[in-house]
């Protein structure tokens, strides 16, 4: 698709509005607001126990704020957001065609077509093999296919790359840029900050269950006068590098 056709405007279809968000009395979710716009890739990026995750679950609806709102501003639709979980979990002796199949049956898709869903991703060779017998990045692509299935305006995808080689996560990063590039409001988490500086049309921080900078690639590196979105990301993030972050619970923050 070319760039005129493509579809990019800043209208926010989803929006989180100040979100917070605890387990228990760990606050994990600290005011977030972050804006979804239509026909970009947003990438969520953060350290490990950052919020990531737990802002999706609750911008998809299997987990309720304890303050603040979620606000969807898309096309009234079946399904307004399709969901890739960070460890998605399918029958494993279904074939790829027939669990996306089973899925389009679920939403009540008038004429299932689960092979064109699959070429979509690069899938269409493995459409008859069963789903325990697809490698790691096979079923991260398989995932990305049921995540579009009755095409949502959003879609959210937690760690679509992870654990992937190089070539599968390029492939991943570009099935990506496609639903962009279709008007789709795309929002990611990853770990591969070089995929991000690639792919990526803003980028949001999360830090200790806070968003601590939003915008583009550019954006980032000239506000913070640096070359690159790794040290941007340094830049942005408090603790030493390599350190797992851990709310004590009921406690001051580390
Ligand atoms: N169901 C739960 N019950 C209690 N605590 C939880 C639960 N889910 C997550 N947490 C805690 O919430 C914090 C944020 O977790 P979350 O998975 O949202 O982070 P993340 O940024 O996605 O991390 P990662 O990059 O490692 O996937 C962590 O401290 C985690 O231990």
């Amino acid at each position: 698709m070319t760039e005129t056709e493509r579809e990019q405007t800043d209208e926010p279809v989803l929006a989180a509005e100040n979100l917070t968000h605890s387990y228990g009395d760990v606050a994990v979710l600290d005011g977030v607001t972050l804006e979804i716009p239509e026909g970009r890739f947003t990438a969520l990026i953060g350290p490990n126990g950052a919020g990531k995750t737990t802002l999706l679950r609750l911008l998809v609806g299997l987990e309720r704020p304890d303050g603040g709102r979620i606000r969807y501003d898309g096309p009234d639709r079946p399904r307004r957001i399709g969901y890739l979980p960070q460890r998605p979990a399918f029958r494993p002796e279904f074939t790829a065609a027939e669990t996306l199949y089973f899925y389009e049956s679920l939403l009540g898709v008038p004429e299932p077509q689960p092979r064109a869903h699959l070429e979509r991703v690069g899938l269409a060779a493995a459409a008859d093999r069963p789903v325990g017998a697809l490698s790691g990045g096979m079923r991260q692509l398989l995932g990305i296919a049921q995540a579009v299935i009755g095409d949502p305006p959003v879609v959210v995808l937690d760690e679509p790359a992870h654990g992937l080689d190089p070539g599968m996560r390029s492939r991943i990063f570009g099935a990506i840029e496609e639903l962009a590039a279709r008007g789709v409001a795309v929002l990611a988490t990853t770990h591969d900050l070089n995929a991000v500086e690639r792919s990526g049309d803003r980028i949001g921080v999360l830090d200790r269950g806070r968003v601590v900078r939003v915008g583009t690639p550019a954006a980032l590196r000239d506000e913070l006068g640096v070359e690159t979105l790794t040290e941007a990301y340094d830049a942005s993030v408090a603790g030493a590098a390599g350190t797992v972050y851990v709310e004590e619970s009921g406690g001051e923050q580390q």
